[in-house]
């Protein structure tokens, strides 16, 4: 990703041109997001990973407010002055900090400080970015995606979820088998992609947590077998949040797939049967375009995404693009018939 946008529930983030500084390509460093709901296990899962051995250079960033209103948040910003508190330096290579409030900021300042990095994990909510992981609570994770939320809005539990990369169900000493199931089913419905781990006290492994790349184009290889795998859901708990997946052969037009993807994710064009706008929370593809031997990945989170060529050369004949949409009111057909109509390249179209 060259950008990263604050966010604020469903309200369409504003888009900010970003300024290249001159000079090399600074190096990237992954960042992953660990989210969930209150109480869940990010913490634990942070305190884990700041006290287990793994070899690796980690800034950890705890965000205080994670689940505050922005309001509560920018009166604790404004009293404490200072964006975060001290940093605390730990044995296995960890440094660990406390943000007031703007993640993105202190990111910012920790580059700053301390050079370089392998991993930056910050625990907080509402942020579009790469690299996302949502520790999920055994016993209370049904009933939090169940809870009905006044209209319009999306239940919070499902959309984090939803724009998962990764899950962990924890806490799993506190069910038993069925009701594991249960919960395990219900993350399924919402989220075909994502990957299902299972803990007590957040404990994982590290590997799984911290070599996401999930929005790493060397990773084209790797997601295009995932893709071949996603099934479509059907909404379960929370009514609306599901995932279509389709794949159409041939070769796409770049400028005709950005204005399908805009058209979807930006203006909402596009309805379902009951005339209610779709609404993508995450977007993940591999797609060919015209004259390009490499596949192409469409990344994308809330209004967010990126199209970048990955290293992966063509070797199916035809190219098969494969596309994933997890949201709300989606209707794969009328999105399928809308992908090939507009965004194939004429000479494929029958
Ligand atoms: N029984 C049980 N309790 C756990 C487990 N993992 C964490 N807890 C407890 O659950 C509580 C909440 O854990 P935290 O790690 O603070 O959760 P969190 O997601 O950071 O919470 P917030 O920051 O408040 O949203 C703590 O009391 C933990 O000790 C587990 O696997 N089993
Ligand atoms: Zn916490």
């Amino acid at each position: 990703m060259d950008g990263m946008v604050m966010e604020e529930e469903d309200d369409c983030p504003e888009l900010v041109p970003i300024d290249t500084p001159p000079g090399p390509p600074a190096e990237q460093i992954p960042v992953t997001i660990i989210t969930g709901y209150l109480g869940a296990g990010k913490t634990t899962l942070l305190n884990y990973i700041l006290t287990e051995q793994h070899k690796k250079r980690i800034a950890v960033i705890l965000n205080e407010f994670g689940e505050g209103s922005a309001l509560e948040k920018s009166l604790a910003v404004s009293q404490a002055g200072e964006l975060y508190e001290e940093w605390l330096e730990l044995r296995n290579g960890c440094l660990c900090c406390s943000v007031k409030d703007n993640g993105l900021k202190a990111i910012e300042n920790l580059m700053e400080k301390k050079g370089k990095f392998d991993y930056i994990l910050l625990e907080t909510t509402g942020l579009a970015d790469p690299g996302i992981v949502t520790v999920i609570d055994a016993k209370y994770g049904l009933q939090q995606l169940t809870e009905e939320k006044a209209d319009g809005l999306v239940n919070e539990a499902a959309r984090q979820i939803a724009v998962a990369d990764l899950t962990i169900i924890n806490k799993t000493d506190l069910v038993n088998e069925e009701e594991l199931a249960q919960i395990r089913e219900a993350v399924r419905s919402v989220n075909g992609l994502v990957k299902i781990l299972e803990s007590q006290r957040s404990r994982v492994d590290l590997s799984e947590v911290l070599d996401l790349h999930s929005f790493d184009s060397k990773d084209g290889a790797n997601l295009a077998e995932k893709l071949q795998l996603v099934k479509d859901t059907r909404p379960h708990l929370d009514k609306s949040i599901l995932t279509v997946t389709f794949e159409v052969a041939g070769d796409l037009s770049e400028d005709a797939l950005n204005v399908f993807i805009q058209d979807l994710l930006w203006e909402k064009m596009f309805k379902n049967k009951e005339g209610q706008p779709m609404t993508v929370i995450r977007s993940k593809g591999i797609v060919s375009f015209a004259g390009k031997a490499h596949q192409v990945m469409l990344q994308g989170v809330h209004e967010l995404y990126d199209l970048n060529e990955t290293p992966q050369l063509w070797e199916e004949n035809p190219r098969i693009n494969r596309l994933v949409f997890i949201g709300r009111n989606l209707d794969k057909n009328i999105l399928q018939e809308q992908f090939i109509s507009t965004v194939l390249e004429q000479a494929e179209r029958k």
